[in-house]
């Protein structure tokens, strides 16, 4: 529900977390993420407005929650330690810290925190496309001495192509050995999610991402009902009920959901572009009110290779297209 926060444009409300949640827990979901897509303080109008606040989303997530732990992601500089605090007090109790793949370093104090109050820590290398296996292990090392006990390779883009997710992902695992796990978090940009996915736990990733009805930014996650079908095909235990999952994705979350998650020029463009998935919702309202076409930017920010959180550069190339 983090993700897939920005596919209902962060308007989920307590009774749709609560069904949610429910359903997702009674399939066998072990971790569910609730939080505004932006992470813990996303709530703004840079990244839009959340429904209900995040901190009462979180607080009906564990009343709802039997088995599944419930998970928050904060980016820091958007979110603060005392954000952190807040979530681990309403009962959160998986604590994802994501930064930029390069920038490992600015959350060391974050996974410190967490880890003093005693929450299970998971850190997210997000774009993890744009550096190399060997460099992304550097940052991977970082965040598990800082005490992180999963590192994510995240393609944030939808980016990876098959072989470029075993290659990252063993290269962590290398990395990390007995000190952390390593973690695979998907986009569909390219229509990838599931094989991306198949091949990260198959070079020894142990926690995977995944969204009914895929929904996330961009094209969305990995579709974790067909995830958990070709697991099932495959011999790999996940846990998950695959018909209880289906009837999740199919009976609760879909009359949730407002739209679906496309695979369209703008998404198979981010994909093949490199660009971060949150910048979708951005390049189609300055496309609309620039009169510009939304792939054009979208290629552009590519090619500047501009990185989560930098969504005012979106704004300069949108008028630069405009003026042209
Ligand atoms: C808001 C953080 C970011 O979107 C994390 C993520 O899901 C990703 O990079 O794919
Ligand atoms: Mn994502």
């Amino acid at each position: 529900m983090r993700d897939g926060s920005h596919a209902k444009r962060h308007q989920f409300t307590t009774v749709d977390v609560t069904a949610i949640v429910r359903a997702l827990d009674d399939a066998g979901v072990p971790v569910i993420e609730v939080t505004h897509g932006d992470g813990l303080g996303g709530s703004s109008f840079t990244y839009g407005f959340s429904h209900t606040p995040e901190q009462e989303l979180i607080k009906t997530a564990v009343l709802a929650a039997v088995r599944a732990r419930i998970a928050f992601l904060m980016l820091p500089g958007v979110g603060v330690l005392d954000d952190i605090r807040a979530a681990a007090g309403n009962g959160a109790s998986v604590c994802r810290i994501a930064t930029h793949c390069t920038e490992a370093d600015i959350a060391v104090q974050h996974f410190g925190m967490a880890r003093e109050l005693g929450l299970e820590t998971v850190g997210f290398l997000m774009m993890s496309h744009s550096i190399p296996p060997e460099r992304l292990a550097e940052q991977a090392r970082i965040m598990a001495d800082a005490g992180c006990q999963c590192v994510y390779v995240v393609d944030s883009a939808g980016a990876l192509v098959l072989d470029q997710v075993s290659d990252r992902v063993a290269a962590l695992v290398t990395e990390l050995g007995d000190d952390a796990q390593v973690g695979f978090h998907g986009h569909e940009n390219l229509g990838l999610g599931v094989a991306n996915s198949v091949l990260a736990y198959r070079a020894g990733a142990k926690q995977i991402d995944g969204s009914t009805r895929r929904f996330g930014a961009g094209a969305g996650n990995t579709p974790v009902e067909a995830f958990v079908g070709v697991c099932d095909k495959l011999g790999i235990r996940t846990g998950v009920d695959f018909f209880k999952i289906v009837d999740a994705a199919e009976d609760v979350v879909r009359p949730v959901m407002t739209d679906e998650c496309k695979l369209d020029r703008m998404s198979l463009t981010m994909g093949y572009a490199g660009v971060y998935s949150s910048f979708l919702m951005h390049a189609w309202t300055l496309a609309e009110r620039y009169g510009v076409s939304g792939a054009e930017i979208l290629v552009k920010a590519g090619e500047r290779r501009l990185v989560g959180g930098q969504e005012d550069p979106l704004i300069t190339i949108a008028r630069e297209l405009s003026n042209k």
